[in-house]
């Protein structure tokens, strides 16, 4: 039984249960001695088994068959996927544009139109993350990919698309975020076909599972709020074509054929599972005195590394929001950040960029990079009238890392990358101390 359109239950980390057949969860027990309908128990966890209740996740399957059951791993070579530790080239402390990544003009699924612009950390001892785009023009077709490395955190950019996982169907599109947990299966379709490309972006968090910041002073609500994250119902295929099944594992892609579509959990229950955030409901927040605030007010996930308040990756967004401060320069302010800043664009334009950050496009501003407004968004915002304006019909983002991010070879010879970035910030006039008072 295939469930058609998706249907979602919602809450940020809630211990959700959920069967596409009635009766197939078995009641008040993980792994009775015979399950209901003869299906296969299965945990997945996501934190180590001895995790602290808080942080613990983990998710109990029913499927037709045990994952257990396939052929090895063979090496698959996919050529434009990298992973930590990130060796291609010397760490560059250069400020680094892209322009967007462009959509492919031959049949390109997700797996083969994901390609690698950097990252930090090490796959293999969980601490980091791996920064990858993706452009694809066809539906994943009796193939499916996992990362062992990490939870993916994806931000689709352009076209609808449908990731089709083992613990349910969401459906995505501009707006919204997915996250999927490490080893979960998935394939992603294009729903609207050949003529209808997708594209975004997937942060790939080798360390601990994104979660809600902390509010501190903000209090009980705010930002993104617990119940907006929605999480597919239980809904499976039984399927017995051979399927691909492509995995990343230390860094490495892997392949093998499965007798059968993995996309076969009847029933789950648990709170490891994927889920969809629509960024619209992000609950912005932001001064109505003076100055610009840090951007870590639009944070809506973070994963935390083991020094607190400094996180191995945050997810921040730049939404649509009313800017009102007084006697401020109001866009993002000139900084040099000890943490590293990858950003991407899924639409409109960045009120510290006026040209050349572009929808589908990519910036890397490394530890303690000067990076700010160019030119012209300098000039404007201090010529500007200080009135209410709506920044509107606009959304950037931001994975922002304690560590520097390593590029990529092809991310650094692509004909993507723009050589003149640097002079975005050439030309400015210098102070004049004798204009005081
Ligand atoms: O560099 C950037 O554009 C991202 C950013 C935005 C902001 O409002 C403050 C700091 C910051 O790094
Ligand atoms: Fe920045």
């Amino acid at each position: 039984m295939t469930q058609d359109s998706a249907q979602y239950l919602t809450g940020f980390g809630n211990h959700f249960a959920t069967e596409a057949v009635p009766g197939a969860l078995p009641v008040a027990r993980n792994s009775p001695q015979k399950t209901p309908m003869g299906l296969y128990a299965e945990q997945l966890s996501g934190t180590a088994f001895t995790a602290p209740r808080s942080e613990n996740r983990r998710s109990w399957l029913y499927r037709l068959r045990p994952s257990a059951q396939h052929p090895a791993y063979v090496p698959f070579d996919q050529g434009r996927v990298r992973s930590g530790p990130f060796t291609d080239a010397p760490p560059s402390p250069n400020r680094m544009r892209w322009d967007p990544l462009p959509v492919p003009e031959t049949p390109t699924d997700w797996v083969e139109g994901l390609v690698t612009y950097g990252g930090n950390g090490d796959a293999e001892t969980q601490g980091g993350a791996g920064i990858h785009l993706y452009a694809a023009n066809r539906s994943m077709t009796d193939r499916v990919f996992y990362c062992a490395d990490g939870e993916l955190l994806i931000v689709p950019q352009l076209g609808r698309q449908v990731f089709v996982t083992e613990l349910g169907r969401i459906e995505a599109e501009a707006g919204h975020i997915v996250v999927i947990p490490r080893g979960v299966r998935f394939r992603v379709e294009c729903p609207d076909g050949e003529g209808a490309p997708i594209r975004g972006y997937v942060c790939e968090n080798y360390g601990s599972p994104f979660r809600l910041p902390d509010l501190g002073p903000i209090g009980s609500n705010g930002l993104a709020n617990p119940r907006d994250f929605e999480t597919p119902v239980a809904a499976f295929e039984d399927v017995d074509r051979p399927t691909e099944c492509v995995q990343k594992f230390a860094g490495r892609l892997w392949t093998t054929t499965f007798d059968h579509s993995p996309i076969d959990v009847v029933a789950w229950h648990g709170n490891n599972t994927p889920c969809r955030y629509d960024t619209a409901r992000f609950n912005t927040i932001g001064t109505v005195s003076f100055d610009h605030p840090d951007p870590s007010i639009f944070t809506v996930l973070t994963s935390p590394s083991d020094t607190p308040g400094t996180a191995n990756v945050d997810f921040v967004i730049f939404p649509p929001r009313w800017m009102v401060a007084e006697d401020t320069f109001r866009p993002p302010w000139f900084h040099r950040n000890v943490m590293s800043e990858f950003m991407g664009l899924v639409t409109g334009a960045y009120d510290a960029k006026e040209g050349g950050f572009a929808p589908g496009g990519a910036s890397l501003h490394n530890c303690m990079s000067g990076h700010g407004p160019d030119q012209a968004s300098y000039d404007k915002a201090v010529a500007a009238e200080l009135k209410p304006h709506k920044l509107d019909n606009t959304l950037a983002f931001m994975f922002e890392t304690r560590w520097p991010i390593r590029t990529t070879d092809w991310a650094q010879t692509s004909p993507t990358m723009q050589l003149d970035y640097d002079d975005v910030w050439t030309g400015f006039a210098k102070g004049d101390v004798s204009l005081k008072g």
